[in-house]
């Protein structure tokens, strides 16, 4: 139990549209290790999205359990929720999502901003995250004059800057072309061997998926049986 970042149990979502419910997400069980590399597959439709906003506390099951770092997070108020998401959880999006206004460092800033860290601390970990990200040399660049794949490890430092456990990606490399892909999946890799991330990754592209320890296939709200493990 303790050595697992995350627990569903007949984990489900549902939506009402109108008259109909639409549910997403149906009687989910999984575990994921600390420390792994899990990739989410499965076509347009499945619940991939819906499954990493319950993972992220983006959003709330409708039932169910789901445990993440021996934490209860199913029944967390909203605001509960919130302050819970800031501590555990780093989120990477396809579109890397930054201000474009920003600099780089501004951006990877952002999340400490409403933290109780000094300007010297706050310095200290948004220099150490680019650095990891081996961005040290682009701090004062702006989004647009980044490429992709510099905007994707901008985005991965922002995520990684207030050191949470979790970090959940949905299709991180899908903008990319296959060299700056294989060098986020590299990063992502490593953010799990050399720093005890746990990683959960949806992605469309097998060969990204090869990059994970384990590959789950998500069809119709629910993880296939047998699912191919390509570790
Ligand atoms: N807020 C919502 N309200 C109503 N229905 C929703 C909502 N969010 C998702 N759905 C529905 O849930 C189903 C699963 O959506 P989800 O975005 O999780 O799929 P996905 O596997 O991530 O798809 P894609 O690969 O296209 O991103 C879809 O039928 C979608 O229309």
């Amino acid at each position: 139990m303790n050595d697992l970042m995350i627990q569903c149990r007949g984990l489900s979502k549902s939506y009402r549209k109108g008259a109909t419910v639409v549910t997403p997400l149906e009687a989910l069980d999984l575990d994921v290790p600390k420390g792994e590399f899990l990739a989410l597959m499965g076509p347009s439709g499945s619940g991939k999205t819906t499954l990493l906003n319950l993972l992220s506390g983006i959003d709330s099951p409708t039932q169910g359990s789901l445990v993440i770092a021996g934490e209860e997070v199913a029944s967390l108020s909203r605001r509960q929720l919130t302050a819970w998401r800031a501590r555990h959880i780093g989120y990477i999006f396809q579109l890397y999502h930054l201000v474009p206004v920003l600099t780089a460092f501004e951006n990877v800033e952002l999340p400490l901003l409403l933290s109780d860290l000094s300007k010297k601390e706050r310095h200290d970990r948004v220099s150490a995250a680019l650095e990891l990200v081996g961005l040290g040399d682009r701090i004062h660049h702006t989004p647009t004059e980044l490429s992709g794949g510099q905007e994707q490890r901008v985005a991965i430092a922002r995520a990684i800057v207030a050191d949470p456990p979790l970090l959940v990606a949905d299709e991180p490399t899908g903008d990319l072309d296959r060299a700056a892909a294989t060098r986020i999946l590299d990063l992502l890799r490593g953010l799990t061997r050399d720093h005890g991330k746990t990683i959960v990754m949806v992605t469309h592209d097998a060969k990204a998926a090869a990059a994970a320890d384990r590959t789950l296939h998500l069809e119709k709200g629910q993880l296939l049986e047998n699912a191919c493990d390509v570790s």
